[in-house]
């Protein structure tokens, strides 16, 4: 009873499951999946040979003693259901996503629950990954989840109260990064006619090399711009025309990703009232 079950093999339970595999931090022995698409997970078994696929979310849980689940809020609803007959208070339950409130799902499941919201960049081993822990999480519990996720990535403890803006920056930041640095590469094209192709080459190994320079720690973000910044230079005349622009681009950024987690958490209170209801 000692496997990982991962349930959801979407976008972000194969780069977890991927990331382990490749990093070999576990094998292919260790883990037992289930999609609610069958072909996703069994795609998974074909590329790791020894890798379990369950034909249900009880055998998941059976088969196994930490469950990560790597579903949309809005899909708990069901899963809780099919999780329940083989539940027990010695599974470890980890979710990814922010909008399940840990209280809530405490009031649903009989074992320890956790939060992991992990980001892409787990995927190249990198980054971070916010952990927040429920009430019945031991000193044991919070050891196995920080060494599970540091072999992928950098965990950190964070509080509920802080959870989303982590989550903001970490997980959604490279998406919005990506954004921004694509439309650098567009007006580039635009105004000058550099190609498309040259334009992603120069804007990737800029961002590359940045990121080596701050994991280096040879610079800050400020310093980096005062070191970049001339006096009386090229670079500053360019800042202007940012400065004009994004500050609080973010604060409009944050305030559509809390109202969004606001609007799915209500939808799942609203779901699991509806499903006490029906039962
Ligand atoms: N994509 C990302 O970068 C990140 C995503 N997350 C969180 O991860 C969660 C999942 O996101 P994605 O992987 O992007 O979504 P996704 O839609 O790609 O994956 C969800 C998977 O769960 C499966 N599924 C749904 N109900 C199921 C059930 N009852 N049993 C088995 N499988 C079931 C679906 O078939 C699908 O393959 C979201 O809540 C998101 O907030 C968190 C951090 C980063
Ligand atoms: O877009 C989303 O809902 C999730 C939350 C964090 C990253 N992706």
């Amino acid at each position: 009873m000692n496997r990982i079950g991962v349930i959801g093999t979407g976008s972000m339970g194969s780069i977890l499951l991927e990331a382990w595999l490749t990093a070999k931090a576990l094998s292919p022995t260790q883990l037992i999946v289930h999609n609610r698409t069958p072909a996703k997970a069994v795609r998974l078994a074909e590329k790791y040979p020894g890798l379990s696929v369950a034909q249900s979310n009880t055998e998941v849980a059976q088969t196994s003693s930490i469950l990560l689940l790597c579903v949309k809020p809005s899909e708990y609803n069901v899963l809780l259901e099919q999780l329940a007959p083989a539940l027990t208070t010695n599974h470890l339950m980890i979710t990814i996503t922010s909008p399940i409130k840990l209280k809530q799902l405490e009031t649903q499941v009989p074992c320890p629950v956790a939060r992991v919201v992990p980001s892409i960049t787990n995927a190249a081993k990198s980054g971070v990954s916010l952990c927040e822990f429920g009430s019945r999480i031991t000193q044991q519990h919070r050891q196995n989840i920080f060494s599970l996720f540091s072999t992928i990535s950098q965990p950190i403890e964070v509080s509920e109260t802080y959870l989303r803006v982590s989550s903001d920056i970490t997980s959604c930041g490279p998406a919005f990064l990506s954004y921004i640095l694509q439309q650098m590469i567009e007006d580039a094209e635009k105004e000058t006619g550099l190609s498309h192709e040259a334009a992603t080459y120069l804007v990737t190994h800029m961002l590359i090399g940045m990121g080596e320079l701050l994991k280096q720690e040879l610079f800050t973000l400020p310093t980096l711009q005062q070191r970049v910044c001339v006096p009386g230079g090229i670079t500053g005349e360019g800042l202007v025309a940012l400065q004009k622009g994004v500050p609080g681009l973010f604060a409009e950024v944050f305030h559509r990703t809390h109202a969004k987690f606001a609007e799915d958490q209500e939808l799942v209170q609203q779901q699991w009232k509806n499903h006490v209801k029906q039962h």
